[in-house]
């Protein structure tokens, strides 16, 4: 393939499994976009949170809403997964994620629904898998050297309760789409993570 123009890599997995690093580094690799998917529900989340109806939120997403270290608690998280179950705010998201996918010179978009229904004919699709307990150790440690405090067992009950719903929800649930290739994070280095991704998007490249 000549043209990174409108090359898209669509990578979904559930909570905590890898799937931020990977994107944020295959981005910097190919110099591609990146959009973070699950920032759009926090944010609506959190707005949720502070009483703002979940509709009205996701209507008024603006950019500088996805900013911020206040989106990335566990109570956020928790918020998100539940608005994200409600189909009239995961329509209300579907443009702003397609027209970043679209964007001249390539772009990774990462979710839980970004292969099978934001960007069904993307190029690449990834998912990204790990050991619920594995996931939990590397979350609680990333909140706590963030000075979060929170405990182990919250964060593997956050993981583990949100992976339920999003994979239970009938509107885009998460699963894999049919023609993903799955990468199972538990024992790899970050590292090793990237590289795989990067060999898999290289490939598919040089078609
Ligand atoms: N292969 C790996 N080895 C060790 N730590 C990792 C690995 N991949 C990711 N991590 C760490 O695990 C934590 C979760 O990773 P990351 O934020 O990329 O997951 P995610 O799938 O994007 O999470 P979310 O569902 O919240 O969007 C981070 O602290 C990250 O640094
Ligand atoms: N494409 C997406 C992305 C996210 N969600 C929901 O948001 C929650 C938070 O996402 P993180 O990636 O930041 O963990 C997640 O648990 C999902 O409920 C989604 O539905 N679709």
């Amino acid at each position: 393939m000549s043209t990174t123009q409108g090359f898209t890599v669509a990578i979904d997995g559930p909570a905590a499994s890898g799937k931020g690093t990977i994107s944020k580094a295959v981005a910097a690799h190919f110099g591609f976009a990146h959009l973070d998917t699950g920032l759009l529900y926090r944010a609506v989340g959190a707005k949720v949170l502070l009483g703002v109806d979940a509709l009205d939120a996701a209507r008024a997403l603006v950019p500088d809403d996805l900013d911020g270290d206040a989106l990335r608690t566990p109570d956020v998280a928790q918020e998100a997964s539940k608005v994200a179950a409600l189909p009239d705010v995961r329509a209300a998201l579907v443009d702003f994620q397609r027209s970043f996918a679209a964007r001249a010179g390539g772009a990774v978009l990462d979710g839980r629904d970004i292969g099978t229904v934001i960007c069904p004919g993307a190029q690449v699709k990834l998912f990204v898998i790990a050991d619920a307990v594995v996931r939990a150790r590397r979350r609680f440690e990333e909140l706590s050297g963030k000075g979060i405090d929170t405990s182990f067992e919250y964060v593997l009950a956050d993981v583990q309760t949100r992976d339920e719903r999003d994979m239970g929800r009938a509107d885009a649930p998460l699963r894999p789409a049919a023609d993903a290739v799955e990468i199972d994070t538990s024992s790899l280095s970050i590292e090793e993570a990237v590289a795989q991704t990067i060999a898999v998007i290289t490939a598919v490249m040089g078609k």
